[in-house]
């Protein structure tokens, strides 16, 4: 593969097979004293980190991809492989990737000629092309791919006329329905069901995995959620506490073991990645540890596609500008599916909590502005409202208290279509989590150390979710651009690029008078 950036450093190696970088992480400990004094130590680790340049071709099974996202993905796929074009009342569009962080976002790589030099985020280091991906899924529902676009009624018809010759011939494998995980209101959809106990399910789940990684010929398989909101499952010590204990439920068929849980289990036993784009627990601690025992990934949960992620832009702003949000009143109307399955009261706790833990980070960070423990109000609202579809509306009031007993209050009307916002996130969630699995770190003087992967539990994607899952004992970071600074600084370490610390202080200072 011809790489797109070289980076000419002694501290950087080409091979054949890898990029491999000499880089020194540095971090601050702090120790805080009884009068309240800190005293901070830098600290430095010097590392090798290798990155494999071959790219895996790589297939990607939907969970529920007959639904809004699972059809306008395989479209956005289909478009802009085919470079499609269609006609509107406001004219000619193309096809793009516009939403996704990977394919439409820039990074600065530096400056030339007192200017700076952005690049795709994607040239940074080797990434699968979005147009190089095999698609396949599960649906309950059993309609093919191009049927379940017209239902979405998310595309412009012109569009949909041009890919329905494409998607006519996809179809749904079979999936695993228990009828108490999701709304009852969904029951009509069902109809294309693997029956049999779960352990059967789950055979039958891998089976389909190894069948679509032979017939395509792949190299990686990467599973991903988009299946309905599932409730919450209950974490029963002896149950789903552990790996074992989760695969002997699995064997008994126990009822509280969820379809989304037996997905992550039958893809951690294939050695595939699997990513929750849903707000439910599928990864209960049995699931973890499967993830961690198989040296597979997994990463979630719940898209961050609209209100959460502007929340965790603003919220950020607020506070770190010493202003101190003290009410967050968050509403949403929606009529796809997606709204129909969380009008039911389970659903839509699963998706309260997922919303709700978002500003935690930004406002525990602020000590001046919150006491320990206290918290804004924040309430989330969501109502199912047919006639608006696919486009969501969402209504925002953020009121923070300023100086002298002022207030601020912000209120936001946002009107988009939910399904054009979470397929980029999908695709980017894809690619990123295929990078990491490329990536792999030692320490730079342990000659005989192994080079070790990411933690199976890959944080890196906390940017493109609600409710981060990160490995034990790490920090949940929300505010949006740190998440995306944590991404773009460990591409820049792959190549043995300091983090951009946005100093310029070569214009600030000059260095040629002293
Ligand atoms: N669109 C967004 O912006 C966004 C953001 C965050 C999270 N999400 C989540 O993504 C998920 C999908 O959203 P959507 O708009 O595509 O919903 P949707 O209802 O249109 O699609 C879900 C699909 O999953 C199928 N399904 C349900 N249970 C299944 C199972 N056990 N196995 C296989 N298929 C199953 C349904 O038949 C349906 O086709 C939802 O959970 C939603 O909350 C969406
Ligand atoms: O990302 P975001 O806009 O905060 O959250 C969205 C919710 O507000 C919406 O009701 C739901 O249907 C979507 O699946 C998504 O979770």
């Amino acid at each position: 593969m011809a790489l797109k950036i070289y980076v000419d450093s002694t501290k950087v190696k080409y091979t054949e097979d890898y990029i491999e970088a000499e880089y020194e992480y540095q971090t601050t400990n702090v120790l805080e004293d009884d009068t309240g004094k800190f005293t901070v130590r830098p600290v430095s680790t010097k590392l090798l980190i290798r990155t494999q340049i071959k790219v895996p071709k790589l297939g990607v099974m939907l969970v529920g991809w007959g639904g809004n996202n699972g059809t306008t993905i395989t479209a956005a796929l289909i478009a802009n492989k085919h470079k499609l074009t269609w006609e509107t009342t406001t004219g000619i569009k193309k096809a793009n990737w516009y939403g996704s962080l990977l394919q439409a976002s820039t990074v600065k790589l530096g400056s030339k000629d007192n200017q700076d030099v952005f690049v795709p985020m994607s040239s940074m280091l080797p990434m699968v092309h979005p147009n190089d991906i095999e698609i396949d899924g599960w649906d309950i529902s059993s309609m093919n791919l191009a049927d379940a676009m017209e239902r979405a009624k998310v595309l412009d018809i012109n569009l949909q006329k041009q890919l329905k010759p494409h998607m006519i011939h996809m179809k749904p494998r079979k999936s695993i329905y228990y009828a108490d995980f999701i709304a009852s209101n969904q029951e009509n959809r069902v109809d294309n069901l693997i029956h049999g106990t779960k352990v059967e399910q789950l055979a039958w789940i891998r089976k389909d995995i190894t069948e679509f990684k032979t017939s395509r010929n792949l190299d990686q398989v990467i599973i991903l959620w988009t299946a309905n909101t599932e409730r919450f499952s209950r974490i029963i010590p002896g149950i789903n506490d552990t790996a074992d204990n989760l695969l002997k439920a699995i064997d008994e068929n126990h009822s509280e073991i969820s379809p989304s849980t037996v997905f992550a289990v039958a893809a951690a036993l294939e050695g595939c990645t699997y990513i929750n784009g849903s707000p439910q627990n599928t990864f209960v601690p049995g699931a973890i540890e499967l993830a961690e025992r198989q040296n597979t990934f997994i990463a979630g949960d719940d898209f961050k596609s609209g209100q959460t992620k502007l929340k965790s832009v603003l919220v950020d702003f607020l506070v770190s500008a010493g202003i101190k949000p003290v009410s967050i009143v968050s509403y949403n109307h929606l009529g796809n599916n997606d709204g129909y399955n969380l009008s039911a009261p389970q659903q839509f706790r699963s998706k309260e909590i997922s919303k709700s833990n978002v500003v935690d980070d930004m406002v525990q960070s602020n000590q001046i502005l919150y006491e320990p423990g206290e918290k804004p109000d924040h309430c989330v609202v969501i109502k199912y409202v047919p006639y608006v579809g696919d486009s969501k509306r969402a209504m925002d009031e953020y009121t923070s208290e300023i100086m002298l007993g002022g207030h601020n209050t912000i209120v936001i009307h946002n009107t988009c279509e939910d399904s054009l916002l979470a397929s980029p996130i999908i695709l980017d969630l894809v690619l990123l989590a295929e990078l990491c699995s490329r990536i792999t770190f030692r320490h730079i003087d342990q000659k005989d150390q192994e080079f070790r992967g990411f933690e199976s539990v890959l944080s890196i994607l906390s940017y493109l979710c609600k409710a981060p899952l990160v490995p034990k004992d790490t920090p949940v970071i929300n505010a949006l651009f740190r998440q995306r600074a944590a991404i773009e600084n460990i591409l820049r370490a792959c190549l043995s690029l300091p983090p951009e610390n946005n100093m310029l202080l070569e214009y600030k200072i000059n260095l040629k008078k002293s």
